[in-house]
């Protein structure tokens, strides 16, 4: 019998992303290479394989990976959701990197302050030694761990008009809550 399924499976050919590592010697480890936490992930976990903390509030940390996607694909990056419970934020998220950039990606991330040290901020005022003031969670993610997520998207190449007006619309100019909660 004809197979008349309305849905067939969708399989879409994979776009070749050329990739090179940087092995960090203190890991060494080949294993955490982008991957997908189950068969149909939308998007590929990224490990921590290097790491940073100049300041408590803020951590560099390296993908240990550059890419050469095809001409017309970015590659992009986004905080994993469960990023959300902690007091941590990636800065520029989501984060895009050009089809010509050939170095290490790394991705930035900023802590929002929990708290405040009283203690430290009355010795400041009578001392020079600045102590913090402001306190910060420890960052989330160790050497090794899943820091992030990427995926691969087709740039959507852009050309301006300029107009001297558009086609009404019932939003209008309304934002930032003009519709209501
Ligand atoms: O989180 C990020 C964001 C970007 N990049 C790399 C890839 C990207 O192609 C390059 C430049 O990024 P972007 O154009 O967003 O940065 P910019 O601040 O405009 O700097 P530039 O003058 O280098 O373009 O930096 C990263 O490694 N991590």
């Amino acid at each position: 019998m004809e197979n008349r399924d309305p849905q067939p499976a969708y399989k879409p050919k994979a776009v070749v992303l050329k990739t090179m590592r940087e092995i960090n010697p203190q890991t060494n480890d080949k294993q955490r290479f982008p991957r997908k936490a189950t068969p149909l992930a939308a998007g590929r976990d990224l490990f921590v394989m290097d790491i940073e903390q100049p300041t408590p509030n803020f951590v560099i940390v390296k993908l240990g990976l550059r890419f050469q996607p095809p001409p017309n694909y970015k590659v992009v990056f986004v905080p994993r959701s469960s990023f959300t419970k902690t007091n941590w934020i990636m800065q520029n998220s989501p984060s895009q990197g050009d089809p010509d950039f050939t170095g290490e990606y790394q991705l930035r991330f900023r802590a929002i302050p929990i708290g405040y040290n009283l203690k430290n901020a009355v010795r400041n005022l009578f001392s020079t030694r600045k102590r913090p003031e402001l306190i910060y969670e420890p960052f989330p993610y160790k050497l090794g761990e899943r820091c992030a997520q990427m995926f691969l998207e087709r740039i959507i190449k852009l050309s301006f008009e300029e107009v001297e007006d558009f086609e009404s619309t019932e939003r209008g100019n309304g934002g930032f809550g003009s519709t209501g909660n």
